[in-house]
């Protein structure tokens, strides 16, 4: 699914009225309708307070409009208007003229007013702020939305929880919604995806409110979240008179004393991946636990006992994952360094592997051409130096894509793949994942993907939404604090066939 800016959306709701020849209050009403039916499926007339505070644009205007759809349905409201500008748009005017003829008199609330009580049984609909704020909200206003927080009580966020910019981080974390569900229309807002950002709510969802599909469908956007229904096309089946090399040779390089473990968790979920077969390129120290921790692996040794100190591969490898637990001693550096000189497809970088590119960045000249690099949040900083918001960090990180032609998947709760201008935003996986190894899993992934002719974009995008799946079926069972590494990798089959399972309601609904 796309994710669109906020002026692609206004662009895209002009279109819509043009081609749909239709008013913009029609739109707003539609907007309006989706979220009382969204209100009224669920409270079926429950007589709970209902506090709708309203700005004075269109997110102000989707609220009094709701607020008289609920209000003809007998609920129980109180209508507040926040007045925090006299530019008040035509159709938020239009609405309040609607809830006056029909005597609803809502509360104008403004820099002197005293704040509504509110009790944590209430429920809040916040629409005092859209996708149209461009500024840091005035400190009374600032103030209600912490009154608002302190509350307790359930908020409803219209389209985004107000105070929240949609294309940089707050001004004021304190002076932002914190919103228990955001109804968002039409199409997701990058914030809901960011660290910084994403914090502000804690659900959210779609309402289609009909923009017009020409325009969704043909407008590109930086960004695409990735759901099952843009991974099932890059899946690719096994076939009936393959063999083992059909799918690929991986090698996996790695490891120091201490830190064999990330290589053995890497080469068995490049495995349980697909690869057709996986080779250990490990210090000798690593040689026996791995013989014997894994029986399908085949292992190499370097001949330093407790680092890697030259890597030396008799075979060409379809694909190969390296950095994992290998440290940045001098001798590795160097061997890693003429290991890049020599090799010439494409590769997964991670970990040490990272942090040797950020020690000495003269080795990405030699880095392959659109290689994934998985580094988390402080290689990634190690990298690409430090970013002001999580803005700047993905422009930071597109640039430094562009211009070493190579992948980057930027790891988080929601982990973003960036390949130069585009951005591949993730939408599974849990906290339960937040793990010693875990890292390691999705590199070993990754590789396995490659190793099987997924062209490495595809390989990243895929094996990241895999690995956040295996993790998902890997809680249901093992539950978040209990999840290890080795239960992701358990759990890589049953990604796969929740993937391949035929799509039902409940399923299409979960994506
Ligand atoms: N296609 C869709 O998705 C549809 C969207 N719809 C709804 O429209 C919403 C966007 O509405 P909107 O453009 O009127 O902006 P909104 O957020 O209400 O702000 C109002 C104005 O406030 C101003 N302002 C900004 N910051 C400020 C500040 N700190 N303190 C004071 N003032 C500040 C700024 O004006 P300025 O003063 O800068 O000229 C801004 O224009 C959207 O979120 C959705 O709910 C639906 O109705 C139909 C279809
Ligand atoms: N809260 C979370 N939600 C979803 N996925 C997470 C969360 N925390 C961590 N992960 C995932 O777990 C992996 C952690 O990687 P990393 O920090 O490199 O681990 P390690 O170095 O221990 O192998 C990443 O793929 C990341 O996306
Ligand atoms: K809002």
């Amino acid at each position: 699914m796309k994710i669109f800016t906020a002026s692609q959306i206004y662009e895209a709701d002009k279109f819509t009225i043009n081609k749909q020849q239709i008013t913009s209050d029609a739109l707003m009403e539609r907007a309006a309708t989706k979220l009382f039916d969204w209100m009224h499926s669920r409270l079926q007339g429950a007589q709970v307070k209902i506090h709708l505070f309203c700005g004075i644009g269109n997110n102000g205007g989707d609220g009094v409009a709701l607020a008289r759809h609920l209000h003809e349905h007998g609920y129980d409201i109180a209508v507040y208007v926040v007045n925090y500008s006299e530019k008040r748009s035509k159709d938020f005017l239009i609405n309040l003229d609607r809830l006056k003829e029909r005597k609803l008199w809502p509360e104008f609330l403004d820099s002197d007013c005293s704040l509504p009580e509110i009790t944590p049984n209430d429920i809040i609909v916040d629409a005092i702020f859209g996708i149209g704020l461009n500024r840091a909200p005035d400190a009374w206003v600032a103030n209600l939305i912490k009154h608002l927080n302190s509350s307790s009580a359930f908020v409803l966020s219209v389209d985004i929880p107000s105070g929240l910019p949609s294309n940089r981080s707050p001004w004021d974390g304190e002076h932002v919604v914190r919103a228990s569900y955001v109804l968002s229309f039409q199409v997701p807002k990058l914030v809901f995806f960011l660290p910084e950002t994403g914090v502000y709510q804690n659900q959210w969802e779609i309402l289609d409110i009909g923009l017009d599909s020409e325009f969704l469908v043909k407008t590109d956007t930086d960004y695409e979240l990735i759901g099952r229904p843009e991974i099932m096309p890059m899946y690719r089946p096994r076939l009936k008179f393959s063999h083992k090399g059909t799918y690929g040779h991986s090698v996996i390089i790695g490891g120091s004393y201490g830190k064999i473990g990330a290589v053995q968790l890497a080469s068995n979920a490049c495995l349980s991946a697909g690869s057709g077969l996986v080779t250990a390129f490990v210090p000798e120290c690593g040689y026996h636990s791995l013989q014997t921790s894994i029986p399908e692996i085949m292992v190499l040794t370097d001949d330093a006992d407790d680092s890697i100190s030259e890597i030396d591969i008799p075979f060409v490898p379809t694909a190969i994952g390296v950095g994992m637990g290998m440290g940045t001693k001098d001798e590795t550096i160097k061997a890693f360094g003429s290991f890049l000189k020599k090799v010439e497809t494409s590769i997964v970088i991670d970990a040490d592997g990272l942090n040797i590119l950020a020690k000495q960045p003269n080795l990405l000249k030699d880095v392959p051409k659109q290689s994934v690099l998985t580094p988390h949040p402080k290689e990634l900083e190690r990298l690409i130096g430090k970013w002001k918001d999580d803005f700047d960090k993905l422009e930071k990180a597109k640039s430094f894509s562009m211009k070493n032609d190579c992948i980057i998947v930027i790891k988080g709760a929601h982990s973003i793949t960036v390949y130069k201008d585009k951005g591949f935003v993730n939408t599974t996986g849990n906290p339960g994942m937040a793990t010693a190894g875990s890292g390691d899993v999705l590199t070993g992934m990754i590789t396995g993907l490659m190793a099987q002719g997924y062209a490495p974009l595809q390989a990243a995008i895929f094996g990241v939404y895999l690995h956040g799946l295996a993790g998902d079926v890997g809680v249901s069972t093992a539950g978040y604090e209990a999840l290890k590494a080795s239960g992701i990798i358990e759990n890589i089959g049953n990604a796969y066939m929740e993937l391949l399972r035929p799509p039902n309601k409940e399923n299409e609904e979960k994506v």
